[in-house]
């Protein structure tokens, strides 16, 4: 059984209290590795080895961090197969998602931050025959980044890196559900020569490391990607403290799809944003809208795609569906499968556990599930789900449409589906949300900002956004 180790000051390290807590793989249901359940005594030897390597890392030039950043990049590619079946095993996602979406972005974020940071620049602003002002950008010093289980190394790449980028010591603590890439990558880490303490790596539960880590007087700016009860309460511990803080929160998120749709390419990429990686993705489009003269037509070749949908074990390259991460996640699901029912909802299909044959029978897998005739305000509508389950819902004009998907408190992704370019434009400025994609979904641009709105989140991440979070601004003023 493999036992995780934490990563601190450039070592791999068992945690001080000796704590472990079970490592369980979705798709049998076996626990398969132990994770150092650390605490407040962790988290301080983190924040030591972190404030002694900062400063040094901070005046390394941005040639030398940038080249150090790339080589970690190629390290991550030239281990994508081993990540991947590592990620698919603990995540319970399908091995080719695992590879062409999670290694593939875990790589591509380091990269991307490493070149940035070379061409990231600061404002001037001259006051006419007065003064000229000029903005410096330092790193902040120690930063913590706290990530979740549905694209582990994914999200907690595109959060560490910018951090390190831009010249600050890192305390990083992934998911205790999905702690393995986490793991494997502190050793890349190693291998390319990042220095003893830039980044250190925690492992363990939200009360007893995330907990500590938010709140800890030295750790001065928090990025966080989670369920909003965890912001929310992320936002109550820190208040007073004066941290900066980025928060990507939950979502809910509406798909639009008008009668003048490409019809075929809009069926098949509502079916991907409803159920890539198993529903478990904040961008997931779970509520969807359609124009009523299309609805009937899209409803059936929606379901008939759906049912496509090949379920299997994680590891074999031709599965599509896998297992959800955890037997309370996928309890969780089920549940809302029900409620969905008693609040007058039909399953279309879907609905059911499923049982595999063989290795992966005891796994935690849910079919697809497409559900109709429930109302906007109904808590399936309005709740994340973050599963495999999505709700269709007619709609008779732009108005409605957009009051529809303007009615939850959730404000993060949404995508439109149209050939008329007037009513894209007009729709993606009504929406509330961070992200509108026309015509597309999950095309993503890392220059771009990155966030939601209402419950979904507080700031923004992705490209100068980020690098702006992680760097304190100060202005000089000269006079002339
Ligand atoms: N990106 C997203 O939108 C995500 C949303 N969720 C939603 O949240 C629900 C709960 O999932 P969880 O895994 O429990 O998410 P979570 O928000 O509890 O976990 C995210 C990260 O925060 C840490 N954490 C938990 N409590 C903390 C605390 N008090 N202080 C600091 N860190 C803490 C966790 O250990 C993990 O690393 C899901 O069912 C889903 O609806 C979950 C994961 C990602
Ligand atoms: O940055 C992206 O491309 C995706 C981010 C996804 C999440 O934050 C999430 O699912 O939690």
């Amino acid at each position: 059984m493999q036992i995780i180790k934490n990563y601190v000051n450039g070592q791999l390290l068992d945690p001080f209290a000796g704590q472990y807590i079970d490592n369980v793989e979705p798709a049998t249901g076996q626990v398969y590795s132990k994770i150092p359940n650390s605490d407040e005594h962790d988290l301080e030897q983190a924040v030591v080895a972190a404030e002694h390597a900062q400063k040094d890392w901070a005046n390394t030039s941005v040639e030398k961090r940038a080249a150090i950043l790339c080589r970690l990049a190629d390290i991550i590619d030239a281990n994508a197969d081993m990540l991947a079946e590592a990620e698919a095993i603990d995540n319970g996602k399908p091995i080719t998602l695992a590879k062409n979406v999670d290694i593939y972005r875990a790589s591509a974020n380091i990269r991307f931050f490493a070149q940035a940071i070379t061409q990231f620049s600061s404002e001037s602003h001259a006051m006419e025959d007065v003064a000229i002002n000029y903005t410096l950008r330092d790193p902040i010093g120690v930063v913590g980044c706290i990530s979740p289980w549905n694209l582990p190394l994914y999200l907690f790449t595109w959060k560490i890196a910018p951090a390190l980028a831009s010249g600050n010591a890192v305390i990083a603590k992934p998911s205790e559900i999905t702690p393995m890439t986490a793991f494997l990558f502190s050793k890349l880490c190693i291998e390319a020569g990042l220095p003893d303490g830039v980044l250190n790596i925690l492992h363990g539960t939200g009360p007893s490391i995330g907990g500590p880590l938010t709140t800890h007087p030295k750790i001065k700016a928090l990025s966080f990607t989670g369920g909003t009860a965890t912001g929310a309460q992320i936002t109550k511990v820190t208040a007073g403290m004066f941290k900066k803080l980025s928060l990507e929160l939950g979502g809910k998120n509406p798909t639009l799809v008008f009668a003048d749709c490409d019809f075929e390419d809009t069926v098949n990429n509502v079916v991907r944003a409803a159920f890539s990686n198993q529903g478990q993705i904040c961008l997931c489009g779970s509520r969807i809208y359609i124009e009523r003269p299309i609805y009937e037509k899209f409803k059936l070749a929606f379901v008939e795609k759906v049912q496509q949908i090949k379920i299997g074990d994680p590891l074999q390259t031709d599965t599509q569906h896998g297992a959800l991460v955890s037997k309370a996640h996928m309890e969780k699901v089920l549940s809302y499968i029900e409620l969905a029912q008693e609040e007058g909802g039909t399953i279309l299909t879907g609905g059911n556990q499923v049982t595999l044959e063989g290795r992966c029978e005891n796994g935690f897998f849910v079919e697809p599930t497409v559900i109709e005739g429930l109302t906007n305000h109904c808590r399936t509508n309005q709740e994340e789900i973050f599963g495999p389950v999505c709700t269709i819902m007619p709609f008779d004009t732009d108005d409605e449409a957009i009051i529809l998907a303007n009615g939850t408190e959730y404000g993060l992704a949404s995508s439109v589906w149209t050939n008329d370019l007037k009513r894209a434009h007009r729709v993606a400025k009504e929406i509330e949300a961070g992200i509108v994609w026309i015509n597309c979904w999950l095309l993503r641009d890392l220059r771009t900002p990155f966030g939601g709105v209402k419950s979904s989140g507080v700031g923004r991440e992705g490209g100068l956004e980020a690098l702006r979070f992680f760097t304190e601004a100060k202005n000089v003023c000269v006079k002339y």
